[in-house]
């Protein structure tokens, strides 16, 4: 880059950064020395289960929302325009679910690990087999996550990108070993609040440099930024309603659902409906996440209109145009930059943070407790800080593949929740919605969506570097061309719609999450079919969801009382103590039980949770 251009950082900027790193080392400091002194497992991998639902909320979002986030959502937005946005439908479903399904079933069960459940429900191999999906998930989107701020960085101002990594890595590693989740969640709600305010700062700077909110406006009418609602049902199309509103719920699912960093954070809440609550909370903050997100992009894009400014940077990514522009626009406002660069550590502290939590939680709780029962507290709280440290160390090994791959950065972080958690996901729902579902079944399904979901990810990978990528055209010639675009794209599609394989390779990544979630499940059934279905009494009580008596209560009293009869010997209708037949004013229609003394959420009535519902 010519050196010139360089964007510097002034004495402000570098102080604002070195108090996030100091402020977050101090809360691992602070939460090392207070309560319990991070002496139990209890305390260290779950906070003592002592957890509100503000600061868990908080931290739910930190989670999953790093500089992968801030930096691609916007390059999106820029190079695709808005209908990215569309994946805020998602977060609904995506939200409640989690909040009144899997959240009840795993609470009640008091884990220590999402990953218990399915020893619980299968067996001890599929237990491992999660684990082991879990961390290799894991570890290669912690990799993406420490990488992307310091290329990025490095592209514009020239920070040294490795030793921006190893800080990052370093200060990360040193609160979580020391301070334990406390630290993790409350470094979270602080982090959050910085990532905020940063969006924040560089989206009003922006649009005052860019002439106001109504050019801003104008601009990205002309460049036909704002994109209406595709409803193209194509599973090939990247970013359709469907694609993002609906594989998206998937996706969500199997972060705000099943994954450890998060389901860690649900069990380490007082009582349940803090957890429920604190789900709920998460939905307006992701919502703000998401609009800052794609409103920078827009920002940028009436900034630049459309411009490549690769000739002024050492790399022609769009993620290393975001950076470019926010220094551009911060430029000359002491401290801004330095806000900006905490905003983009602070969501990826927060993100690597919960990642070396849950990775030491899983290990310990799943791979090395059970081979060493007899082990005493403190030497498995030694041996789970020995863990998020050594963790540490490998996401910077991690870092150094991501280093290697090259693509865009939120691409590669959605196909990896999509690729690894997606299975994952189906595990869990082929546990919680079939009983008669086996270990066997739920192993090799595992295995057939991971195959599944490998295969159209990496064949995607190798034929993509013979597609042409049609992006939408800048505002220098939109003008004339607005009509003609469309037309060119159909034709453009019509003319490369690939075929076969191809075809299937070029399967929306935003599909992913449900595509393997679905070949886990359909797989595990006929596997548990064949090898013998599991009998519903085997199966540990609390750890199936009723699906279908939970689906009944919104059908009418007639509806019911049919389909009561035709499931009859498959679901758990019988079960239910008479006592709890009333939902919602609404009777179930099952028939009487001899059969009351069942336990667990397997026969807890259909709206059992009526009265929490109603107060969150
Ligand atoms: C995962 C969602 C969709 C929701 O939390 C969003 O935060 C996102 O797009 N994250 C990308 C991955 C990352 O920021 O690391
Ligand atoms: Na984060």
């Amino acid at each position: 880059m010519d050196p010139s251009r360089q964007k510097h950082f002034s004495v402000v900027d570098y102080v604002i950064f070195a108090v996030l790193l100091a402020a977050s080392a101090g809360i691992g400091l602070y939460y090392a020395l207070s309560g319990g002194r991070q002496r139990t497992t209890q305390e260290f991998l779950l906070a003592d289960r002592s957890m509100r639902c503000l600061p868990v909320s908080l931290s739910l979002i930190a989670s999953f929302q790093s500089a992968v986030a801030i930096i691609g959502v916007p390059a999106e937005i820029y190079t695709h325009g808005t209908q990215y946005w569309f994946m805020g439908c998602a977060y609904v479903l995506g939200l409640l679910i989690p909040a009144h399904v899997f959240i009840p079933v795993l609470y009640r069960l008091r884990l220590s690990s999402a990953y218990q459940y399915l020893e619980l429900r299968f067996s001890k191999a599929v237990r491992v087999c999660g684990t082991l999906t879990f961390i290799f998930q894991m570890v290669v989107y912690m990799g993406v996550c420490v990488y992307t701020p310091a290329f990025a960085l490095n592209a514009v101002t020239g920070f040294e990108l490795w030793g921006t990594v190893l800080v990052t890595g370093l200060v990360c590693t040193l609160y979580t070993t020391v301070g334990g989740l406390k630290a993790v969640i409350w470094t979270d709600v602080f982090q959050t609040a910085v990532m905020f305010a940063g969006q924040l700062a560089v989206i009003v700077v922006g649009v005052q440099r860019a002439g106001g909110v109504s050019e801003v406006w104008r601009k990205v009418l002309e460049g036909n930024r704002i994109s209406g609602l595709d409803l193209n049902p194509d599973p090939t199309e990247r970013h359709t309603f469907w694609t993002l509103g609906v594989g998206g719920v998937f996706l969500m699912l199997s972060l705000y659902g099943v994954n450890q960093a998060q389901v860690q954070r649900y069990l380490s809440s007082r009582t349940e409906r803090d957890a429920v609550r604190s789900c709920y909370m998460v939905f307006p903050s992701l919502q703000l996440a998401l609009a800052l997100s794609c409103i920078m992009g827009l920002v940028m894009f009436a900034q630049y209109c459309g411009e490549d400014h690769a000739d002024k940077l050492k790399s022609s990514s769009r993620d290393a145009m975001v950076i470019y522009f926010v220094m551009d626009m911060l430029q000359g406002l002491p401290g801004l930059p330095g806000l900006f660069v905490a905003c983009l550590f602070s969501a990826a502290l927060s993100t690597i943070s919960s990642a070396f939590n849950s990775l030491a939680t899983v290990t310990m709780e799943d791979l090395i407790k059970p081979q060493f029962p007899s082990m005493s507290e403190a030497r498995a709280t030694l041996v789970s800080k020995a863990l998020a440290s050594s963790y540490g160390l490998l996401c910077l090994a991690m870092a150094y593949l991501t280093h290697l791959m090259g693509d865009s950065v939120l691409q590669v972080a959605l196909k990896i929740f999509g690729m690894v958690g997606g299975p994952i996901l189906g595990v869990f729902c082929l546990g919680m919605f079939f009983p008669c579902a086996n270990s066997t079944g739920a192993v090799t399904g595992l295995g057939a969506g991971l195959l599944m979901a490998f295969w159209v990810g990496i064949g995607s990978i190798v034929t993509r570097s013979s597609k042409t990528e049609l992006l939408a055209p800048s505002c220098h010639f939109v003008l004339e061309s607005e009509n003609t675009t469309s037309a060119l794209q159909t034709t453009f599609r019509n003319i490369t719609r690939p075929s076969g394989l191809r075809r299937f390779y070029s399967l929306s990544y935003m599909w992913y999450s449900g595509f393997s979630c679905f070949t886990v499940i359909l797989t595990g059934l006929i596997i548990s079919f064949l090898t013998g279905p599991m009998k519903e009494e085997d199966v540990t009580p609390g750890t199936i969801y009723p699906l279908g008596e939970k689906l009944l209560c919104f059908l009418p009293e007639c509806v019911q009382k049919k389909l009561c009869c035709v499931t009859q010997p498959l679901s758990e209708e019988e079960r239910l103590p008479p006592q709890h037949k009333d939902c919602n004013g609404l009777s179930c229609g099952h028939p009487p039980s001899s059969q009351e003394e069942t336990e667990g959420l397997s026969s807890q009535p259909c709206c059992h949770n009526v009265e929490q519902e109603t107060a969150v």
